[in-house]
């Protein structure tokens, strides 16, 4: 039988948890400007309103999704075809429909959605937005228009803080450079493979941390982000890692960074508004950070140079765990690829932002699912204890045979995908989506989370249970649309086999090594799966539990 999917739209005013700002500044930025928009959006409506009286089509919105039946959309879609574009919620002046949105955007997207179909045409401000929330219509985008759909809306955080990156840069000739640089020199097969010494030691280094306070409660959210940025500082630029304090500041800087991507900036829905961002000093903020990143990265890229010009420290030039910056600096030397030192810097800073909040993010939630879960936790550890065979630590030789801990990762991706709505698309032309019209230069966010909640395509979708990937018919590489935690098509996360290879060894040790329980006095019920607001599908509050050592595991 199948579970019904509900919807979980709460209000931006709850608390936030982020990993590293113990003052709540991220959400200050996130829901500052929310509020702002909220306000204007309210003042609006109450004086629209008040001219207006709401329609049918408004009341009708306003209804529970289930109230809603199918020829009721199908009447809002024959009035929208008239100019066949996608049906759209109704809007106000100016604000379009950003008043309809929470601060949980992919669950108000997919409550909304469930009013008003799989393709939807929102007006965010100023700014056209196609919300697409079904295998089919995702299909659409991310293979059938594709190239049409590669396009990345620009947008003033990443204009400031990564201008002439991978990630956020216009689709064309030099993304396909840089997406070539990442696919065959930073990211392919053998290169993440080079990195397995790297990621067993900080493999150790965790469960190291974790072993000397066992027994107590322990902040496993803090600890298991030190663990990503540990990693993908060593990965980036591997030998000054332990340099005094440099992990901690490209772990401040990091977050920096995200707040500041996933913060809303007036002026990209509001051009007439830009002068707000100004005055709210976000634009300076941003300024200040890139500043910071260019500083720092001036100072590795140099010492990088230094060393392989004197080679002081003996320092060979073997493939083997060469870091980023030397992958790099050897294609320039070798005049494959020359990227102005600007660009490369935003390269850099992309892979240090990519690799680090998604990992830790679905590391934190594995947990969370494994320890709501005790029959899954108790059949995960009996695998990976029994192909382990009582090692001290799980190594990478070991993963192949453990089914069930993929299984596992893939489920938690499927509940929580760490970037629910992907990363935004843009059209470069006009094109057709499941037979409407859809105008250049409109934004596309594909719901992934409402995707993977769809009671259409999942049992029970709102339960844990890694068995419906036992099969392996269903896979993360992006030709499946109805999971796709990764994306598809051109733009598809260059980083999974990185971040799949990370998580599998991180999770094996942490299920192997220790028994989990939750601090005396909680209460299962009180250990949550709620998310805190932003664009990022994080969890909200640090992670607080106990970790017993297991008795049988060897010492050596
Ligand atoms: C659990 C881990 C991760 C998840 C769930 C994830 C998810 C995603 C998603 C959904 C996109 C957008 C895809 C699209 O537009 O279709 C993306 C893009 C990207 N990711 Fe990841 N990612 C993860 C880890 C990583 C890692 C470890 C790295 C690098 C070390 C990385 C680097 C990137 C880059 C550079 C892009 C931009 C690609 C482009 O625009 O061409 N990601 N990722």
């Amino acid at each position: 039988m199948q579970a019904k999917a509900t919807s979980k739209v709460r209000t931006a005013s709850q608390s936030h948890g982020c990993k590293t700002c113990t003052d709540n500044k991220h959400s200050e930025l996130q829901n500052s400007n929310i509020s702002i928009i909220a306000s204007i959006s309210f003042q609006y409506s109450q004086h629209y309103t008040s001219k207006h009286p709401p329609t049918a089509a408004y009341n009708l919105q306003m209804k529970s999704s289930k109230e809603v039946s199918s020829s009721q959309i199908g009447r809002k879609q024959q009035i929208s075809g008239r100019t066949n574009l996608p049906p759209s919620p109704p809007r106000l002046p100016l604000i379009g429909n950003l008043h309809q949105l929470g601060a949980f955007l992919h669950q108000s997207l997919a409550a909304l959605s469930r009013l008003h179909g799989p393709v939807m045409l929102l007006h965010l401000g100023n700014v056209p937005t196609l919300v697409v929330s079904s295998p089919d219509a995702a299909s659409d985008v991310l293979r059938h228009q594709d190239v049409v759909c590669a396009g990345r809306p620009a947008i003033t955080p990443a204009k400031i803080l990564l201008d002439g990156d991978i990630a956020f840069g216009p689709y064309g000739e030099y993304w396909r450079q840089l997406r070539k640089i990442c696919s065959v020199h930073l990211l392919s097969s053998k290169r993440v493979q080079s990195y397995r010494r790297a990621r067993e030691e900080e493999v150790a280094a965790m469960a190291a941390a974790i072993a000397a306070r066992a027994s107590t409660t322990i902040n496993l959210s803090e600890i298991i982000y030190s663990f990503t940025n540990d990693l993908i500082c060593r990965v980036v630029s591997g030998k000054f890692k332990r340099a005094e304090g440099r992990s901690r500041v490209f772990a401040e800087l990091i977050h920096q960074n995200s707040e500041l991507l996933v913060a809303v900036y007036l002026g990209d829905y509001f051009p007439w508004l830009g002068w707000v961002d100004g005055l709210l000093g976000y634009v300076t903020r941003a300024r200040k950070i890139r500043k910071r990143w260019e500083e720092l990265l001036d100072q590795v890229v140099k010492e990088h140079a230094d060393r392989s010009s004197s080679n002081i420290d003996g320092h060979d030039e073997k493939e083997e765990e060469k870091d980023f910056v030397d992958v790099l600096m050897s294609l320039q030397d070798k005049n494959e690829f020359v990227l102005e030192p600007g660009n490369l810097k935003s390269l850099l800073i992309d892979i240090f932002g990519g690799g680090t909040d998604t990992t830790y993010i679905t590391l934190g939630w594995a947990m969370v699912e494994l320890v709501r879960n005790p029959l899954v936790m108790q059949k995960l550890q009996e695998e990976v204890r029994r192909i382990a065979n009582r090692k001290s630590l799980v190594k990478e030789e070991d993963l192949h045979q453990m089914t069930y801990l993929l299984a596992v990762i893939k489920e938690v991706l499927r509940l929580h995908p760490p970037l629910p709505l992907l990363l935004p698309r843009e059209t470069l032309n006009d094109c057709m989506i499941q037979g409407y019209s859809i105008p250049k230069k409109t934004v596309i966010l594909v719901n992934a989370w409402a995707i993977g909640r769809d009671p259409k395509h999942w049992d029970a979708p709102e339960e844990f249970r890694p068995e419906r990937f036992l099969d392996g018919t269903v896979d993360f590489n992006g030709t499946d649309f109805r999971y796709m935690p990764f994306g598809s098509g051109r733009r598809v996360c260059p980083g999974l086999q990185f971040a799949i290879a990370s998580l599998e060894l991180a999770l094996a040790n942490l299920v192997h090594q220790f028994d989990w329980e939750l601090p005396a006095g909680m209460e299962k019920e009180e250990f949550h799966t709620r998310e805190a607001p932003g664009l990022v599908a994080e969890r909200e509050g640090k992670l607080h539990l106990v970790a017993k050592p297991w008795s049988d595991c060897s010492k050596e």
